[in-house]
Formats: C-alpha cells, structure tokens, sequence
C-alpha cells in the first residue's frame, strides 16, 4: 500500500499537543495539520509557536497554513485522522462532518473515553455513525502522559488495528528516540482497558483523599487489574495477556501517576470537593468521570462483577459519600 503520511491531530489539549510534538519529532517524511477550537490559541501558536493553554513549553513545529479552526478543511487534505478531543465533545466536534467526508480515511484514535448517551467507544461510534470500516481503524494507547512526552522521558505506545501492516505504517510516523511503539490487533481491549483505567485511577485519588495509604492502594489496584480483565474477556474474549503494558501498565501509570487527570480529580472528590468544583480546579478533562457512567449502563448487557467501578460510579452519580463507599468497597477486595 502507498501511503502519504497527511497526518491531521483533531483536538487542542495536552494529548493533542503531545502527539503533534511526537510527529514532528519522528523523522519520517510527513505533513502534518492541526485542528482545534480556540481561534484564539489558533492565532498564539501561528505567531509564538506554543500553544498558550496546554504544555506551553513545547515548541510547535507546524507550518502557520497547516493550523486550523476549519475541521471540514484539515480533515479534507488528511489522510490519517488522529482523535484527540475528550469523548464527551466528539459528537459536538464532528457534528458538520459527515461519512462522506471520513471515506477512505484511517481514523486513529488517541481518546481514551465513551462517548456519552451513545454509551460506544470509539472505533464502535467511528464505525456506526461515520461508517469506518474497521481495518481502516487503529487505537493509539498505553502508559504515556503528555506532561512527560514533553519532557522527553522514554515513553511506550501500543498502536492497535485489525490490519497490523497499518498499525506499522502509522506507528512508524511516531516513534521518536523517547517513543518506542508496540504494535497490537487487539482493538476492543486496548480500548476498553483505556477506558477502565481511568475509572479505577478516580477511585485510587478517593482512596488517597479520604485518607487511605500506600498499601491499601496496591490491594485496590491488584483487585482492579482483575476486574478489568473479567470485563474486557465478557466484550471480547480473545487470548491475551492482561500483563502487557496497554492494559497493566496503563494502569498502574494513572493510578499512581502525579500527573494523572483522573487520579487528581478523585482525590479532590476524595477530600470532599464537588464533581462541579473538582472539574473547574482541574481545567482539564478527567475522562473517567463521564465514563463510569456509561460503564454503568453497557455492564447491565454483560453482567459482570465490577465492585470497584460501581463505588466510584455510587460516589460520582448517587452523591454517596466516599468514606462510606470506600469502606464497603474494601470489605469485598481480597
Ligand atoms: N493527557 C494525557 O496525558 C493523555 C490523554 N489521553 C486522552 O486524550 C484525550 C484528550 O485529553 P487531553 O488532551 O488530556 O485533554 P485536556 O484535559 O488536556 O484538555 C481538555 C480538552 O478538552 C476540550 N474541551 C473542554 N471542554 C470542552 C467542551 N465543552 N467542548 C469541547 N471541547 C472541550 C479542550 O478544548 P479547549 O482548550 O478549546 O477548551 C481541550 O482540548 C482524552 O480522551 C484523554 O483520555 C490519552 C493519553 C494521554
Ligand atoms: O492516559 C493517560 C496516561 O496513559 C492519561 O491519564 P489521565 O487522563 O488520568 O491524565
């Protein structure tokens, strides 16, 4: 196959600018466009050639023309659509974009949430509302937060996709002397084990904020892992080893992570702030949040125990006050 390496980042926040800096840094011949909301941020980065609200530090090296608030015009001269925006704005993002538009596209997606009300991960949305057929569909995972991309720190990905000749082509657009990329066909669980992390990094932040300490949390964490892999086994059994790094690593890294959205906003949960309060102290998206309460929904097709998933979602939508929840939690972990 001949590719041509148009490479368009969809989203304006850390993760979007992380993964402009990795393309660009990857020394594969490339064009690279980049579309976000905020004219405003548009016009700084044209001119300074940082974005002014997410990892500021890093130097943007995208030609001005190729930087934009048309979506349907990035989208347009791409060839590759890498997805950046959090779940919960992707409908509204792609709400003028049609299937037409998507055709013949490779649709990557670096988002690791559901989007809500369609209660669907992306390659599942992608695919029933844009019709994106599934081998031209490839996820970009594992343990990596954008705050150490920019630092340049050794980072893995897992790029994911049916047709693993494309998961090569387009890993090797990003691997960089701190990337080092693994390539997977397993779609659903990198997916799903994205999507899971981030509930159990919320809970880890609740235990840590109610006052819980290091060896509980490894208790709270062995315990998560395995009820990660009861459900991504329930959606998609296939034989894998949940030890890899998409699934375990990922895992360990935002539940323990400094840098971790999920993990800081449960902990300000934890320590008695409101999901109002703790989303507008953050100014940054905590996709767990949004997704436990699709998890809650879609678990009620496959029934499978998720003790730590729903105290999280008790705690964030049944207004259950934490302390009490994590107690009847810790009675069930082994
Ligand atoms: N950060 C990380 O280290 C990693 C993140 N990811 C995933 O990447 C995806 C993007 O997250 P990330 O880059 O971290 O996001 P950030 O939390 O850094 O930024 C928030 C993003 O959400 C946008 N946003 C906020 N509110 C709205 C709204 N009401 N409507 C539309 N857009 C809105 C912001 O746009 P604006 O600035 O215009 O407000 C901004 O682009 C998520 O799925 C996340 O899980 C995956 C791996 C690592
Ligand atoms: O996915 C991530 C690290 O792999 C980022 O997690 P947070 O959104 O919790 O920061």
């Amino acid at each position: 196959m001949n590719f041509q390496n148009k490479v368009a980042v969809i989203g304006g926040g850390s993760w979007a600018t992380a993964n402009i800096k990795m393309l660009a840094d990857n020394t594969a011949s490339k064009d690279i466009l980049w579309w976000m909301r905020n004219g405003e941020a548009v016009e700084h980065i044209r001119k300074f050639k940082h974005n002014p609200n997410y990892l500021s530090s890093v130097e943007i090296k995208v030609s001005a023309q190729n930087i934009s608030t048309d979506l349907k015009a990035v989208i347009e001269q791409a060839e590759f659509i890498l997805l950046n925006v959090p779940a919960a704005f992707l409908k509204d993002a792609f709400k003028d974009i049609t299937a037409d538009d998507l055709k013949g596209k490779y649709i990557v997606s670096a988002i690791k949430g559901i989007v809500p009300d369609e209660n669907q991960i992306i390659g599942d949305f992608m695919h029933q509302h844009y019709q994106v057929p599934f081998n031209n569909f490839i996820v970009l995972s594992g343990p990596c937060h954008a705050e150490e991309v920019a630092l340049e720190k050794l980072s893995y990905l897992t790029i994911a996709s049916r047709d693993t000749a494309l998961a090569r082509q387009f890993a090797s657009l990003v691997n960089t002397r701190y990337i080092k990329t693994v390539v997977s066909d397993d779609i659903y669980g990198t997916e799903w084990a994205a999507v899971l992390k981030n509930i159990y990094a919320i809970a880890s932040g609740i235990c840590h904020g109610v006052g819980y300490g290091d060896n509980f949390q490894a208790v709270l964490i062995s315990n998560a892992i395995r009820e990660l892999k009861d459900f991504v086994d329930a959606v998609h059994p296939i034989d894998r080893d949940i030890k890899e790094s998409a699934y375990l690593g990922d895992l360990l890294v935002t539940a323990y992570s400094q840098f971790s959205r999920n993990r800081t906003f449960g902990n300000m949960i934890g320590k008695g702030y409101t999901v109002t309060s703790a989303q507008l102290e953050m100014n940054m998206v905590a996709e767990g949040y949004y997704a436990v309460n699709c998890l809650h929904q879609v678990n009620k097709q496959y029934n499978v125990s998720m003790p730590i998933c729903e105290a999280v979602y008790a705690i964030l939508y049944q207004k259950k006050p934490p302390v009490q929840q994590m107690k009847r939690l810790a009675e069930q972990l082994s």
